[in-house]
């Protein structure tokens, strides 16, 4: 049974979370499709199970990619993650919603045209470090780089982060293609993020043979939180699993200052040697940011793209605690308009 799963994605990771009686008694199946009240699960046979969410188990706590016990009816319980991609739901509630789960590697994609811009290369290279998923960036449209040869697009990517491989490619070249499928084998699993337009849909085509439509289906539920309601999971030609989802198309960062704190290691360090602990690194005596930035270590653009990033990160960083409070002071804020407006009426 065991070596059936790997087609889905099964590792170690997760075996080593089942006891022995779920071992004989609970399948393994891998979730495809999140909606209000049902699941639909993908079996080591490649078989669409149907399961309806009943007892404890809701929808919220579910995504797409996550491993989950059955029983053949029932869904007994969700396996603990390896890597999971969330974003913040709209709105006043501060609850993170649970884009997809389980994801080996980020394809990060941008083109060799305007839409190239670091800092938001960044922001997914942060997510998906703080996703511990890998990045890797991928540059489209290298047979018609605008503006610049598309091997400086290249150099300015690989000067991101060390960590992310680049690949620079005609996404309608099946050979170019096929040098991103050493990340799409059999028990990997992948997503795609990008601008619209950067070529996402010609790569997934590539890589699956299949033209995926993610469109707008989505399903609100009473809370305003979106379930995933089309089919999630496609199978690559190279064996692995391609995860598309409609919130992953709209990723905005949250609660990743640990994946920041990475990707800007070079400041990170720095920072350490600042003769305050807290220092801005704006006009602080002994501040080692600054005095990088005088000796040219340091480039002052990254310097500024990673306060904007730290700020951006804060400011979607709100706990629920906070979105509660600033509900509060709101509501406190209103009552006193109309107190205020009925006394003027002399009510
Ligand atoms: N010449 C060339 N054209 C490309 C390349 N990648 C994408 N295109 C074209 O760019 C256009 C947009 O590509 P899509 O794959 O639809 O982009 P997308 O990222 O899926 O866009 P959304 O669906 O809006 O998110 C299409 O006309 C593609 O054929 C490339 O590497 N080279
Ligand atoms: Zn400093």
């Amino acid at each position: 049974m065991i070596s059936d799963l790997n087609i889905l994605g099964w590792s170690q990771f997760f075996n080593g979370q089942l006891d022995l009686t779920e071992f004989d008694s609970l399948t393994p199946v891998r979730l495809s499709e999140v909606r209000r009240r049902s699941v639909v699960a993908l079996t080591p046979a490649l078989e669409r199970l149907d399961i309806a969410l009943t007892g404890d188990h809701v929808a919220t706590d579910m995504a797409v990619g996550d491993f989950v016990l059955t029983d053949g009816e029932r869904l007994i319980r969700v396996l603990d993650r390896k890597t999971v991609i969330s974003r913040k739901a709209a709105g006043l509630a501060a609850q993170a919603q649970l884009i997809a789960a389980n994801i080996d590697t980020l394809f990060i994609t941008t083109s060799c045209n305007h839409d190239f811009n670091e800092a938001r290369l960044e922001r997914y290279l942060a997510i998906a470090i703080e996703a511990e998923a890998t990045p890797v960036i991928v540059i489209t449209k290298a047979d018609k780089p605008e503006d610049m040869p598309a091997e400086i697009y290249e150099d300015r990517a690989k000067a991101l982060y060390e960590g992310a491989e680049v690949l620079l490619i005609n996404a309608k070249s099946p050979e170019d293609i096929a040098r991103l499928e050493r990340y799409c084998g059999t028990g990997q699993t992948i997503a795609l993020v990008g601008s619209s337009g950067v070529g996402k849909s010609t790569i997934a085509r590539g890589l699956t043979g299949e033209d995926i439509e993610v469109g707008d289906i989505r399903e609100d539920d009473a809370k305003g939180r979106h379930t995933t309601t089309a089919r999630s999971m496609h199978r690559m030609h190279a064996g692995g699993w391609l995860i598309d989802t409609p919130g992953m198309r709209e990723l905005a960062l949250h609660d990743a200052s640990e994946g920041i704190a990475t990707l800007f290691e070079d400041i990170t360090d720095l920072a350490t040697e600042c003769k305050f602990s807290d220092c801005q690194h704006q006009t602080e005596p002994g501040c080692a940011v600054r005095r990088a930035i005088e000796t040219g270590e340091l480039d002052p653009n990254r310097l500024e793209r990673w306060r904007k990033l730290v700020d951006e990160d804060a400011r979607n960083s709100e706990t629920i605690a906070e979105s509660r409070e600033r509900g509060r002071k709101f509501s406190k804020m209103v009552k006193s308009v109309k107190k205020a407006k009925s006394a003027k009426r002399g009510e």
